[in-house]
C-alpha cells in the first residue's frame, strides 16, 4: 500500500483532483492523504464538498489580501513542521499554483518523491500567465513523475530535457470531472438563476478573475459585457469571483443592468449546468478554456495567449484578448452569425476522453513499481 498526500489550495486544483482521489481512495494499491493549503478558502470547501472530499489535513494559510510571497512561505513553513511525521511515499501535485509549488518545494527539500499533474503545460512566455507559467516550470525541475494531460504538453517536458520515461500521456482529469458533473447536474436552485428554463435569451455565461486582468483590463472586460447585454435577445450570466481586485471593478458597471445577471461562485455543478445551458462562453478562466470546448460551446478567452492551445487548434475556443471592442466584436459575430456560430459549436476531445483518472493511477501504480522492481 502506498501512501500518498494530495497537498493542494485552489478550487481548480480541488475539481481536477478530486476524481483521482476518490478512485484512489476504492484502490486497495493506495493510500491517500488530502492536504488542504486553503488558499482559495470557501469556494474550495463547496467544491470538495461537492465530491464528497474532507481534507484529511488543514493548513488554514488564508489571510485577508495576502501576496504571493505569504502564501508561499506560509505553506512551505507548515509543510515543513509536519510533512516527514506523515511518512508519505509519494506528495501529489497539481498545476501551477503558489501551493502546487511551495508544496513540491517542501517535499523536496525533505526527499519525498513529486508527482505533478497536469504537467507540461506551457504559454513559452516566462511572465504570462504570471505566476503560473514559472511556478509549473519550478515544479518540472524537481519531480520525478510528471502526468502529462496532452501529447503536446508531453513533448514540452522532454524538449526541456526531462526523462521521457518520467512522463506519461494521461488526458485531463478535468473531462472526468466535467462528465461527472454533466451527468449529475442539478436545476438552478439559486432565486437569481431559477428563471433559466423558461428564459428565450440566448445566455453568454462570462467570467474574468485572473491576475492579468486586474486594473485596466478588468474595466474593458465589464464594459464589453454591458454593450452585449444591450444586443437583442441576449442575457450574460457573471459567477463572480470572490477576489476584491474583480468585485471592487466589476460591480459598479454589471449590477442593475437589465439583462445581466450576476451571481456568487457556483458550486461546479451547477456551474456546469450554466455551461451547458450557455449559447457562448466569456472567460478567462482556465478551466473554461478546457470546459467550454469539451462540451461543444464556443469559447473566446480573453487572453492574447494560452497554455492550452489545443482547441483553439481544433476552433471550438479563440483567443480575443481583453480590450472592449474585440470582444464585443468578436462576441458579436457569434450572436449575429448563424454559419460562425455552427463553425465553432462542436464539441472536443482535445483535452481528454474522460478515463484520465484511470491512466493517472497506473502511472503512479507503475512509477512506484519501478522503483522497486516490483508491480
Ligand atoms: C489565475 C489562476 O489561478 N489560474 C489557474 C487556475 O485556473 P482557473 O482560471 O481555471 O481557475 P478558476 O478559479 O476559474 O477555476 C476554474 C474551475 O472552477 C469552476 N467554476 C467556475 C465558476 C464557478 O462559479 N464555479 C465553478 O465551480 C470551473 O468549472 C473550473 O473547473 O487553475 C488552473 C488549473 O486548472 C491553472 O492552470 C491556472 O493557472
Amino acid at each position: 500500500m502506498r501512501k500518498v498526500a494530495f497537498i493542494f489550495g485552489t478550487r481548480p486544483e480541488a475539481i481536477k483532483c478530486a476524481p483521482v482521489i476518490n478512485a484512489m481512495k476504492l484502490d486497495r494499491r493506495f493510500e491517500p492523504l488530502v492536504v488542504s493549503t486553503g488558499q482559495h478558502r470557501e469556494m474550495l470547501d463547496i467544491t470538495l464538498m461537492e465530491f464528497s472530499i474532507r481534507p484529511d489535513i488543514e493548513l488554514n494559510i488564508m489571510q485577508p489580501r495576502q501576496t504571493l510571497s505569504q502564501v508561499t512561505y506560509r505553506i512551505l513553513e507548515m509543510l515543513s513542521g509536519q510533512i516527514d511525521q506523515w511518512g508519505m511515499d509519494a506528495v501529489i501535485v497539481h498545476g501551477d499554483t503558489a501551493s502546487t509549488l511551495a508544496a513540491a518545494l517542501a517535499a523536496f527539500q525533505h526527499r519525498i518523491p513529486i508527482i505533478h499533474l497536469e504537467a507540461g503545460l506551457r504559454s513559452g512566455n516566462i511572465a504570462s500567465p504570471y505566476p503560473e507559467e514559472a511556478n509549473r516550470r519550478l515544479v518540472a525541475q524537481i519531480a520525478d513523475l510528471h502526468l502529462a494531460p496532452t501529447i503536446r504538453s508531453s513533448e514540452n517536458l522532454v524538449r526541456e530535457g526531462v526523462r521521457e520515461d518520467r512522463v506519461a500521456v494521461t488526458g485531463n482529469t478535468v473531462v472526468d470531472a466535467l462528465r461527472w458533473a454533466a451527468e449529475n447536474a442539478p436545476a438552478f436552485a439559486e432565486p437569481a438563476l431559477a428563471d433559466l428554463n423558461n428564459d428565450t435569451r440566448r445566455i453568454v455565461v462570462a467570467s474574468a478573475h485572473r491576475r492579468e486582468s486586474w486594473g485596466a483590463p478588468m474595466h474593458e472586460i465589464a464594459r464589453a459585457l454591458v454593450r452585449l447585454s444591450f444586443q437583442e435577445n441576449v442575457r450574460v450570466i457573471v459567477p463572480l469571483h470572490k477576489n476584491l481586485a474583480v468585485r471592487e471593478v466589476m460591480l459598479p458597471y454589471l449590477s442593475d443592468q437589465a439583462n445581466i445577471t450576476v451571481v456568487d461562485p457556483l458550486p461546479y455543478r451547477n456551474f456546469c449546468s450554466l455551461m451547458l445551458r450557455s449559447h457562448i462562453i466569456i472567460s478567462d478562466s482556465s478551466g473554461a478554456e478546457e470546459e467550454g470546448p469539451s462540451l461543444g460551446k464556443p469559447t473566446l478567452i480573453l487572453r492574447d495567449i494560452t497554455e492550452r492551445p489545443e482547441a483553439v487548434e481544433a476552433g471550438t475556443a479563440r483567443l480575443v484578448g481583453r480590450s472592449t471592442a474585440r470582444i464585443v466584436s468578436e462576441a458579436s459575430r457569434l450572436l449575429c452569425d448563424p454559419d460562425e456560430y455552427l463553425r465553432m459549436a462542436k464539441p472536443v476531445d482535445a483535452y481528454g476522453d474522460g478515463k484520465a483518472t484511470t491512466r493517472v493511477i497506473d502511472a503512479i501504480a507503475r512509477y512506484f513499481a519501478a522503483q522497486t522492481g516490483r508491480e
